[in-house]
């Protein structure tokens, strides 16, 4: 049984975390966007704050953000969306120069105060504070080798059950961890183009400083992590950014005139004046203080970014791999048309994420296209809700059909992908009853057949709709007239990144072994209280 999902701080009723919780207290206090910006001078919380807006659709179960002011650094978080979990007078109580923001989608851990992020641990030398998006697959390894290195009856993840208290315990540790560090990177930096700009300095080619603190730590940690990472993290001074070697998730560097960002999308970029500069790049590490931006390989870069942030988990307007994800999922949908034709009076788009697809389908088609279904703005994600009944009264709160659009049409209906087929059974039905003639529904992407071990908890196999029944069988189940599904050909070459993309949960076979046992994200095996 779970402890209660409010169980708060019982020394921090204002739900605050510093360094001062992290020692001398054997109840650690119980307490999937990441944003980080380095910038004296600016109101860094502020700053995350906005930015974490950007982010929101990423994650919606907790959002939290950690500041430091040089000496100190400070956590807020809390459960529920960034508008629910901040106040002005939160805001005001998170002052520095260094800022970090987390919102979470539970794939490890359940979804408890405890778990939200950012997480606090102590270094050798003070405190840090790290963010992550993303998912292990070798938490049974990691944490069998943090009780190696603990001290007797340490609780090295201070409360929390995640593989992100993990790393944040094991970053902490690293001086413990036993032998050399398994891959010495070259103290490097990586020159962005805007070096020389007086107002941040960009790293500097003559790099003869001592690394930040937890550069050695982070190069020792890094290589023993397998899995899906794009981490954010800080010390007192400085911020640090570090992207698994497949890339599977974004995250990218931006340049503000006073300092640096990171963060998982562009948009978020947009959205607090920075430029962007660069993506972090799979298997590098980047410290950020004031001498400037470093950049250090721990492994060698392999790339297989993860084909559903284009197709439905990224905003529309955010940018990865040099290729706008709007324009992606237009190209998916004018593949879908080309790949399957269906004669029809209108083309209707399952918003949000199913529209540029729908777009797509109608400019390629010829097919008028319509707004037939009205969104209710004020109801988040539905894939992205915790359990099937809250998914299932998300879509009912979410869409409601215009009757006069679309009574007596033969419409296509557009979606991005079909995960459990709640959406488009519920969508179906709600058009039919609406008086639509026909219903024919076009996939943007191919049947979902695979869980996903990188961040995504798709639900076990047994309950993704696709892999247990035909397309004709899962067609009848949603109850439309006809049902096709985007070729993995025509939905990778959308992208514009060739063949370096994970593409798993679509073939069962995925960039790197998981490991034998590893939980899927999102079941009881891998949210123990
Ligand atoms: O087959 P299902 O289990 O219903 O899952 C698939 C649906 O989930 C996602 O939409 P979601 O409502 O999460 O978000 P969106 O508004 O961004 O499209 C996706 O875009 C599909 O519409
Ligand atoms: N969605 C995510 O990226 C989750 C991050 C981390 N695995 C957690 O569960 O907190
Ligand atoms: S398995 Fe699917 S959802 Fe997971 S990282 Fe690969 S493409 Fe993305
Ligand atoms: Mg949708």
């Amino acid at each position: 049984m779970c402890e209660s999902e409010s169980v708060l701080p019982v020394s921090q009723p204002d739900m605050t975390l510093s360094d001062q919780e992290l020692f001398g207290d054997d109840h650690p206090h119980d307490h999937c966007g990441v944003f980080g910006v380095w910038a004296p001078g600016e109101d860094v919380s502020r700053l995350t704050y906005f930015s974490l807006y950007a982010l929101q659709h990423r994650g919606q179960q907790s959002a939290g953000i950690a500041t430091s002011n040089g000496k100190q650094i400070l956590v807020y978080k809390d459960q529920g969306l960034v508008s629910q979990v901040f106040s002005e007078q939160s805001l005001q109580g998170l002052r520095g120069h260094i800022a970090l923001g987390h919102v979470r989608y539970a794939t490890t851990g359940a979804d408890v105060w405890r778990n939200a992020q950012p997480t606090l641990g102590p270094t050798p030398t003070g405190t840090l504070a790290l963010a992550h998006n993303g998912n292990l697959t070798n938490t049974v390894e990691l944490r069998e080798l943090a009780s190696e290195i603990a001290d007797d009856g340490e609780d090295f993840e201070r409360g929390a059950s995640t593989d992100t208290s993990l790393v944040t315990a094991l970053l902490g540790m690293a001086d413990r961890i036993p032998g050399p560090t398994p891959f010495i990177a070259s103290p490097s930096v990586t020159p962005s183009e805007t070096d020389g700009d007086e107002a941040a300095p960009a790293s500097s080619l003559a790099d003869n400083l001592e690394p930040a603190p937890l550069v050695g730590a982070a190069l020792k940690v890094l290589p023993r992590i397998k899995g899906a990472f794009s981490l954010v993290f800080m010390d007192e001074n400085t911020l640090y950014a570090a992207r698994d070697p497949h890339g599977y998730r974004p995250l990218v560097l931006g340049r503000l005139a006073s300092g640096w960002v990171v963060a998982s999308e562009t948009a978020a970029l947009d959205l607090c004046g920075a430029t962007f500069v660069r993506e972090v790049e799979p298997g590098e590490l980047i410290s950020i203080d004031a001498s400037g931006v470093h950049s250090r390989r721990f492994a060698v870069r392999r790339s297989n970014t993860c084909v559903f942030e284009y197709v439905y988990l990224a905003r529309p307007d955010t940018t990865i791999g040099g290729r706008r994800i709007v324009a992606a999922r237009h190209e998916m949908g004018a593949a879908l048309a080309r790949e399957n034709p269906i004669e029809a009076d209108l083309v209707i788009p399952t918003p949000d994420s199913g529209t540029p697809a729908a777009i797509g389908y109608a400019q390629e088609s010829g097919i008028p296209f319509a707004q037939g279904l009205v969104k209710n703005a004020y109801v988040g994600r539905t894939f992205i809700q915790p359990t099937q009944s809250l998914r299932q009264l998300g879509i009912r709160l979410k869409l409601n059909p215009l009757r006069e659009v679309i009574e007596g049409k033969r419409l296509v209906v557009i979606d991005d992908s079909i995960v459990r087929g709640n959406t488009q059974r519920a969508l179906v039905k709600m058009l039919r009853e609406a008086g639509a003639a026909e219903v024919h529904i076009r996939i943007s992407s191919p049947p979902v057949l695979w869980p996903c071990f990188f961040g995504i908890d798709f639900p076990t196999r047994a309950e993704l709709i696709a892999s247990s029944m035909s397309v004709e069988q899962v067609r009848e189940s949603i109850g439309a007239d006809s049902l096709a599904y985007l070729s993995i050909y025509g939905m990778v070459g959308a992208t514009g990144q060739g063949t370096s993309l994970c593409i798993g949960c679509f073939t069962g076979e995925y960039p790197e072994t998981i490991p034998a046992g590893t939980p899927v994200p999102g079941t009881p095996d891998a949210t123990p209280c």
